[in-house]
């Protein structure tokens, strides 16, 4: 078992009901990533999803409802420069958060934004993105079998 610092984190898959279905993606200068970010003391994982969704998208929560059906859970490892010679394992929890449609989107982190058309299997990033629009892509699947 790893003994490394734990850092825990969380964020949202937004995916719009209305048809054609798109969902959200923030720029990074170097990759795409979901809204996310490091949970704050106390808070459970839910809550920090829709904070940093909050804050870096300007999407209120009240306009997301996160499906109780799904989560999805990420762990790997991180370095940062100002603890420089450290590894962190890294755990990010993501939700699947619905929303009615694309909304204008008040990017204060990062560069841009993308609401970007659902027709999975996607090839986005194939560590950080793909396998979990691949494991909503199943669970949508999943949901409509059930009926
Ligand atoms: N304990 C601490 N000590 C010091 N500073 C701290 C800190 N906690 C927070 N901070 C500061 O807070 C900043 C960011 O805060 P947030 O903005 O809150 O962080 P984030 O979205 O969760 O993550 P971030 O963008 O940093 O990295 P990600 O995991 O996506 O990506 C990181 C790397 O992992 C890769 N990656 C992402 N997902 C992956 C996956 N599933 N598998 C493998 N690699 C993956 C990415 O490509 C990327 O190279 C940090 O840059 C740092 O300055």
């Amino acid at each position: 078992m790893s003994n490394r610092t734990v850092v825990y984190a969380a964020g949202v898959l937004l995916l719009t009901r209305d048809e054609p279905r798109k969902f959200l993606l923030m720029r990074h200068s170097d990759r795409w990533d979901l809204p996310k970010g490091h949970a704050e003391k106390g808070e459970h994982a839910y809550q920090t999803a829709l904070r940093e969704m909050e804050e870096e998208t300007g999407i209120s929560a009240s306009e997301v409802q996160l499906d109780p059906g799904f989560r999805y859970r990420s762990t790997y490892e991180v370095t940062y420069r100002k603890q420089p010679g450290e590894v962190f394992e890294k755990r990010v929890t993501f939700f699947l958060g619905w929303i009615d449609r694309p909304v204008d989107i008040i990017c204060t982190e990062h560069p841009e934004s993308g609401w970007i058309q659902w027709h999975p299997p996607h090839q986005i990033q194939a560590q950080a993105i793909d396998p979990l629009l691949q494991a909503v892509a199943e669970y949508l699947e999943g949901s409509k079998t059930e009926g």
